[in-house]
């Protein structure tokens, strides 16, 4: 990390002079996801109970509220973890943890993303975690998405990269064949995740935190609809739930490389 870098630097436009280079240019992707985590954090208030996210970014996020919790500038946090890894971070670091059915309403939930698309409609779940991710954040009041500028897409799969679903492993290439057929007409190519076995070993099915296999969904067009596109996938009897989060997320803080941007659906 370089020595100028300061998580707390907000700019929200660009620079007057155009030939200067932009203000958090010579930042990496990985400083620009913890500048948007710390971000997310201002919204935290004592008293809460939060929604913890899952993946690279959502971590600085976990790894902030512990600090704010540590130094007295919050208190009375009560976290709930969306997957056994941020679980395992959060007991770490010393939050209090709850779940759903001790505290079935969030006060606030912070999480990463694979993709975004212009009406705050969300990929998730390329690191494997997607269903406890929905659920918790489904039950919170506010739903705070945390991103580098490199997640911003055009439509949904626009990436290139997987749409996941997590699905039960009973006979789950009947499954995949289904989905695959589901989107033939966007160039849909359905894969079952595999894990590189360890020590050489053969590749197996990645398991979920919930004992569930992940077919990812490689689109080469727009699937238009994407609640019908959501309707249709839920009714396969083999699908639990899809990556596709639509309509969940309340605000939208991007860090890219000219600054912090934050943009509230309802605002
Ligand atoms: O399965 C993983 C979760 O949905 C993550 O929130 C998502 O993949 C974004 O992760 P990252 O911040 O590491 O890009």
């Amino acid at each position: 990390m370089g020595s100028a870098f300061d998580p707390f630097v907000m700019v929200t436009e660009e620079p007057a002079v155009v030939n200067s280079p932009p203000p958090l240019s010579n930042l990496t992707q990985e400083e620009l996801k913890k500048i948007a985590a710390y971000k997310a954090v201002e919204f935290v208030e004592s008293g809460m109970v939060i929604g913890l996210g899952t993946g690279s970014t959502a971590k600085h996020a976990v790894a902030r509220i512990s600090e704010l919790l540590q130094e007295g500038k919050l208190k009375d946090i009560i976290g709930i973890p969306t997957s056994t890894t941020t679980h395992e971070q959060a007991v770490s670091l010393g939050i209090p943890l709850s779940d759903l059915d001790s505290h079935p309403v969030v006060d606030l939930s912070i999480d990463g993303a694979d993709e975004v698309d212009p009406a705050l409609n969300l990929v998730k779940g390329r690191g494997g975690s997607l269903l406890r991710e929905k659920m918790i954040e489904g039950a919170s009041k506010k739903f705070v998405v945390i991103v580098d500028e490199s997640k911003l897409v055009k439509y949904i799969g626009g990436s290139g990269l997987a749409v996941p679903v997590e699905v039960v492993p009973f006979c789950c290439d009947f499954t995949r064949g289904k989905l695959e057929e589901l989107f033939r007409e966007a160039g849909c190519v359905a894969k079952l995740r595999m894990k590189i076995g360890s020590n050489g070993g053969d590749a197996t099915p990645a398991v979920t935190d919930n004992g569930n296999y992940v077919v990812d969904l490689y689109l080469e067009r727009d699937i238009g609809d994407l609640e019908a596109a959501s309707e249709k996938i839920l009714r396969f009897p083999g699908v639990v739930e899809h990556g596709m989060f639509l309509g969940m997320a309340t605000t939208l803080i991007v860090a890219g490389k000219f600054g912090v941007t934050v943009k509230d659906r309802f605002g």
